[in-house]
């Protein structure tokens, strides 16, 4: 059986779709990470999927409960932690966890012992009688996912898990991630739009643009739709800037800042019949580099957009919006 199955679904606003006929599975005891950039419909997916916003068409079945019509049996069997703080931040650690456990029906030994245990996982017990508002954004992070893991559920919800972190503490989440899955066989359901969160992390991913999913697979599956190699080629003149066309060129985006992106079965040998045609066609390069395709080569490649462009956009707007709650 499925943790999570999604068929056609939709979701609108007033007239306009912010989820446009999507559909996926995904397996007991995978993580499976949702890709895309700002606004792509990752977060109306998840509020949708955990009953927190009702759909406008289309099926989804979460943790084998449909959405619509068993809601209390899903939020049972889910934990999820918001892309936005949702902790008391003049509470301490300690309570925030408790209030959480009571009211899901926990409590005495038990859930004094699943508090425990949880602080423990993620390296804030001795913090525990700490306000909350003394937290770093990593620490509040971290509690926000002990504290989602209470309740022991089968499918945990994380949307953007380490937007606004700095490297470090994301690599630490992402620790707590893979334990998650590893000592529980919990199934993670997982928005980013940091490609390197998705391939570190994801047994499976959905690339989401513009409310579709463009492209489903393996971080690996997914590179192959790009191919060998791809070369960045920086140029001078920018009015001169257009693609370069040949047999050994498979692909070629032109993208900000004068670059060409170019898609090639093999980089060692496409080389030196680059340098002859950028000479023939009174083309100057001023840099060149080449690596194997990313998962931002393929969501360019599918799109002619980088997901990189719109992330710096994204991260600011979270770190302004974390300020105002302040
Ligand atoms: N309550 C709402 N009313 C109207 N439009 C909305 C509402 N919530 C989201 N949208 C729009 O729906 C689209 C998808 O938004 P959504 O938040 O799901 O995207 P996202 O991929 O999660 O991006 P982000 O990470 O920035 O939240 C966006 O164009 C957004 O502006």
């Amino acid at each position: 059986m499925y943790a999570i199955e999604v068929e056609n679904l939709v979701k609108r606003y007033g007239n306009f779709e912010a989820v446009r006929g999507i559909s996926f599975k995904v397996k007991r005891g995978e993580i499976f990470a949702f890709l895309g950039p700002n606004g792509a419909g990752k977060t109306t997916t998840v509020h949708v999927l955990t009953t927190l916003l009702r759909l406008t068409s289309g099926k989804a079945i979460v943790a084998g409960h449909d959405v619509v019509k068993e809601p209390i049996e899903v939020r049972k069997k889910i934990g999820i932690v918001f892309q936005d703080p949702s902790l008391d931040r003049e509470l301490t650690a300690y309570e925030n966890m408790y209030i959480h456990g009571r009211i899901y029906g926990l409590d005495g030994n038990e859930l004094k012992e699943k508090i425990e245990k949880l602080l423990r996982f993620v390296e804030l017990w001795n913090f525990r009688n700490k306000p909350v508002k003394t937290f770093s954004g990593g620490m509040q992070r971290r509690l926000e996912i002990a504290r989602s893991l209470l309740h022991e559920p089968e499918i945990l919800f994380l949307d953007e898990p380490t937007i606004g972190l700095d490297p470090q503490t994301r690599t630490h989440i992402w620790e707590y991630i893979k334990a998650m899955k590893e000592e529980h066989n919990m199934t993670i359901f997982l928005t980013t739009h940091y490609m390197d969160e998705a391939e570190q992390l994801a047994d499976r991913i959905a690339i989401i643009d513009h409310g579709k999913i463009i492209a489903e697979g393996t971080a690996e599956g997914l590179k192959k739709l790009v191919g060998n190699d791809v070369i960045s080629l920086k140029l001078e003149a920018p009015e001169k800037l257009k693609c370069l066309k040949s047999d050994f060129i498979k692909g070629c985006k032109l993208l900000s800042g004068n670059r060409v992106h170019l898609e090639v079965e093999n980089a060692a040998e496409a080389l030196p019949k680059l340098f002859l045609l950028a000479q023939k066609e009174g083309v100057k390069i001023l840099e060149v580099t080449y690596h194997r395709p990313t998962l931002n080569d393929v969501f360019l490649h599918l799109t002619g957009r980088e997901i990189r462009e719109e992330r710096g956009e994204s991260t600011l707007k979270m770190i302004a919006r974390m300020r105002l709650r302040r």
